[in-house]
């Protein structure tokens, strides 16, 4: 059984630096792309770029063909009803608020209330702070306990009659940690609230399934997925998509323009203004193509080992914090950690110059750093294209960080 998938991204196979193989450990902030999504990018733009949906020649067509074919596969990938409700957009970042703008607002009323997590990314914070601040509603969180867990009792305590709207992460970005999210829809379903899911650090490594889930709407990045940076999606139910309001008005999501009012399409174009991404969303295509080639059970194998042997190797390591403390089996490969006396940004510094890549700072989760009580950390987030040579190299190079420092060993 094949165990080492970095021949199939160029990126990986060719960058070194000082003599040192780049050990690429910050996939929670986008993922390398496999030969087989730049070839699908490069054949469009050799042989069918054109605007799709517009021209009534067979360029244009098959642009068109191309287009609504990644929205099927993308429907198919995630177990959507139709494709009808697969909104494309730039990423995880606009579906939710496009969700948060048209929804939220178009739902959400004074005294109501929405429930986030203090795991979220901002992108699936701040469009809340911004409903609830319009509507004069309250914004509520479910607070992770010491070990980085959304409690059940939190849970139940705080979804009641006045939620309307559930928005979490499946996975957060700084824990790594899969959320009880069918606890959460459970309980979100006895009070008649809606469930959006922020499947951005999920869907890269175990399978999503809308119906079996059963949340309203889930958004996600293909960026994240191997595919291009630009094209994410918005899952929505059709009944809800049928009645929201665009956010982005202008050429291809209209029936019927007059002076004083215009008229929208129907379906997922609505909310599509303007030329659309076409090589985002053939690469998207070409990224699940590969995924389910290698299929999402022995990712996970590789991904839950290398993240067990990981955290085993972390554990091993004096003044070094791990934080959250679930195992391999139950957590998205995020570890983040902090060395004592040591700053993330000299952490990660120290690292780069051993060609090992990892991320620095709040990750764009200010509320749950002040939560975990740190102002920052370092995080490591591997893929399975990552392999136990990079954690051993890894590991060495953060035993180098306090003598570099000058900082007391024992
Ligand atoms: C849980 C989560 N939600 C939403 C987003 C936003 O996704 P985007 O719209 O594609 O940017 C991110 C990006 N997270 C990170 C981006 O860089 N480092 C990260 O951890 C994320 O991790």
């Amino acid at each position: 059984m094949r165990t080492n998938y970095k021949d199939d991204f160029p990126l990986l196979k060719n960058s070194t630096a000082g003599g040192k193989p780049l050990v690429y450990l910050d996939n929670a902030a986008t993922t390398q792309k496999p030969a087989q999504v730049i070839e699908a990018v490069k054949e469009y733009y050799e042989q069918y770029n054109a605007n799709p949906h517009r021209g009534a020649y067979p360029l244009s067509e098959k642009a068109t063909e191309v287009y609504e074919a990644a929205r099927e596969k993308a429907a198919e990938f995630i177990g959507a009803d139709s494709p009808e409700e697969i909104v494309f957009t730039k990423g995880t970042t606009e579906s939710l608020n496009l969700v948060a703008s048209s929804y939220g607002l178009d739902n959400i009323r004074e005294g109501d209330e929405i429930l986030i997590s203090i795991e979220e990314h901002h992108s699936n914070l701040i469009p809340w702070q911004a409903v609830a601040k319009t509507r004069n509603a309250r914004l509520r969180y479910l607070y992770t306990d010491e070990n980085g867990k959304l409690p059940l009792e939190e849970i139940s305590a705080k979804i009641n009659a006045r939620t309307k709207i559930v928005a979490v992460t499946q996975v957060s970005n700084v824990l790594g940690i899969v959320n009880p999210l069918g606890e959460i829809v459970r309980r979100a379903r006895e009070v008649g609230a809606v469930v959006v899911l922020d499947a951005a650090q999920s869907i890269p490594h175990m399978p999503v399934d809308v119906r079996a889930l059963d949340v309203d709407f889930l958004a996600f990045s293909g960026h994240k997925l191997y595919a291009p940076t630009g094209i994410g999606v918005l899952y929505g139910k059709k009944e809800h998509l049928r009645k929201m309001q665009p956010l982005l008005f202008g050429g291809g999501m209209v029936d019927d323009v007059s002076e004083q009012d215009a008229t929208f399409a129907e379906g997922p174009s609505k909310f599509e203004g303007g030329t659309q991404n076409v090589e985002g969303a053939v690469g998207l295509h070409a990224a699940i193509d590969y995924l389910e080639g290698i299929g999402y059970e022995r990712i996970g194998q590789i991904e839950s080992e290398l993240t067990q042997y990981a955290l085993t190797r972390f554990h091993s390591i004096p003044h070094v914090t791990v934080y959250g403390k679930e195992s391999g089996n139950n957590r998205a490969g995020i570890i983040s950690f902090n060395i004592d006396g040591a700053h993330p940004h000299d952490v990660s510094t120290i690292l780069s110059a051993d060609n090992v890549a990892i991320r620095s700072g709040h990750h764009c989760a200010h509320p749950l750093m002040r939560h975990m009580g740190v102002n920052a950390t370092c995080r490591v987030s591997l893929c399975f294209y990552n392999t136990r040579d990079d954690i051993d190299i890894l590991i060495e190079s953060i035993c180098k960080v306090r003598e570099v420092l000058g900082l007391e060993l024992k």
